[in-house]
């Protein structure tokens, strides 16, 4: 193999990366495969999901809100062999950009956690390892999240749009970017605003576990039978976090005892209330905004639920439209987003500034892990 070719700091031009994100709902990995010079978008390649057993979700998720021991160590293996697993097939690329696998985040307390050895991945795919992704942010004074704004300010103008606006990402956790695509540099004054509005469907899935065994509730359909306790929601509403200034970032069950909240309803009134308040959660969020943006973009497994779409729509003041709508693919875009992510590391460039985390000065975090050379074949190399 050709060192410098495999190296992407080395690499000039356009390179090609995968991207690989577990994220905070707990239903598998996604891959993603993007073609980018770190600025620009080129084009978009393939994909791929490797889901979770029920079993290897629950060894995760027993590590979440963890910072070390068994549980830790046992939710990182499973995390780094099915990474492996859906990885084999992406190998022909320049770089991976590996996000692993959030456990823990408290970015003012004790850090940000993101599970799974990119350098041993690198080593077993033979193939450069972008990874974690967040400390760095944390360590200058950052949230460490979200990440994703520099690749929706970059899917801003690949799509060709020039008026802002707002990406809304619903998965476990909700998060938004505001962008103004008429900035040329997403790290520009004006350019982004971005933080987490609040719990998204990582409260309505644990619901549909608790009470029904269910993962999730599909197409709302638990969610259209109920009807919101509005005394939960006002509850809700008054937590301090939505009147706080950006930049925040949330924990996974940073929102557990409000969701207690719905303890009494019935299933069906349960799943209403929660799926009400991510909504709350986002109109909250958009007084945050620069302005109102021309559209909000949904993105993230969340723009799937009928039941969410509408009460966003009723709630907030522009049309609530899926990312489809202007040709991106909603359920790949964190992928993607690591992989472009990747490239801009590999680059030099940064990944996350004030507006985006906090970060005093923008920053790019991310380490780069070269594979070792004399390699045997991929498929035969334990990890
Ligand atoms: N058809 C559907 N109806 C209702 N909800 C759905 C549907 N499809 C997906 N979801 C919800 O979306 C979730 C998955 O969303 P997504 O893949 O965006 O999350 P994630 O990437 O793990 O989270 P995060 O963005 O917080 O890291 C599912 O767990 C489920 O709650
Ligand atoms: C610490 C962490 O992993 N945060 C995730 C989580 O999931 C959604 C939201 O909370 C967002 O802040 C972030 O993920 C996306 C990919 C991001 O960094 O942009």
């Amino acid at each position: 193999m050709n060192k410098a070719h495999r190296d992407p700091i080395a690499k000039t031009g356009v390179l090609r990366a995968a991207g690989a994100m577990s994220g905070t709902s707990l239903d598998g990995v996604d891959v993603a495969v993007i073609d980018t010079d770190g600025h620009d978008i080129m084009g978009f390649g393939t994909s791929g999901y490797r889901e979770y057993s029920g079993e290897e979700r629950k060894v995760i998720a027993a590590g979440f809100g963890k910072w070390s021991g068994p549980e830790v160590q046992a939710a990182t293996q499973v995390i780094e062999a099915a990474h492996l697993e859906v990885l084999q097939d992406f190998t022909d690329v320049d770089v991976i950009g590996f996000h692993g696998q959030t456990l823990a985040h408290a970015p003012r307390v004790q850090g940000t956690l993101q599970v799974g050895d990119g350098a041993g991945l690198a080593d077993a795919l033979a193939t450069p390892v972008v990874w974690d992704f967040r400390s760095a942010d944390v360590e200058l004074g950052g949230e460490g999240a979200p990440l994703a704004p520099f690749f929706h300010h970059a899917c801003a103008r690949y799509a060709g749009l020039s008026g802002p606006v707002a990406f809304l990402n619903l998965g476990g956790v909700g998060n938004l970017t505001w962008v103004d695509p008429s900035i040329n540099r997403p790290e520009a004054e004006g350019a982004l605003l971005a933080f987490d509005t609040g719990p998204a469907n990582a409260p309505i899935n644990d619901l549909m576990q608790s009470r029904l065994g269910l993962t999730y509730d599909m197409g709302g359909k638990i969610a259209s039978k109920g009807t919101v306790e509005t005394g939960a929601l006002e509850l809700f509403l008054a937590e301090p976090y939505f009147a706080r200034m950006p930049p925040k970032s949330l924990d996974r069950n940073d929102f557990a005892e409000m969701v207690a909240l719905v303890g009494e309803l019935s299933d069906s009134d349960a799943a209403a209330t929660l799926t009400a308040m991510c909504a709350a959660g986002v109109a909250e969020a958009m007084a945050h905004c620069p302005r109102v943006p021309d559209r909000v973009l949904v993105t993230g497994g969340g723009r799937h639920n009928p039941i969410l779409m509408k009460m966003l729509a009723v709630s907030l003041d522009c049309p609530v439209v899926p990312i489809e709508d202007i040709g991106l693919d909603g359920d790949m875009l964190e992928a993607q987003a690591f992989a472009y992510l990747a490239v801009r590391v590999a680059r030099g460039l940064p990944t996350s500034c004030h507006s985006t985390t906090g970060v005093r000065a923008a920053v790019g975090g991310g380490t780069v892990s070269l594979p070792k050379q004399e390699k045997s074949a991929p498929e035969q190399r334990a990890f």
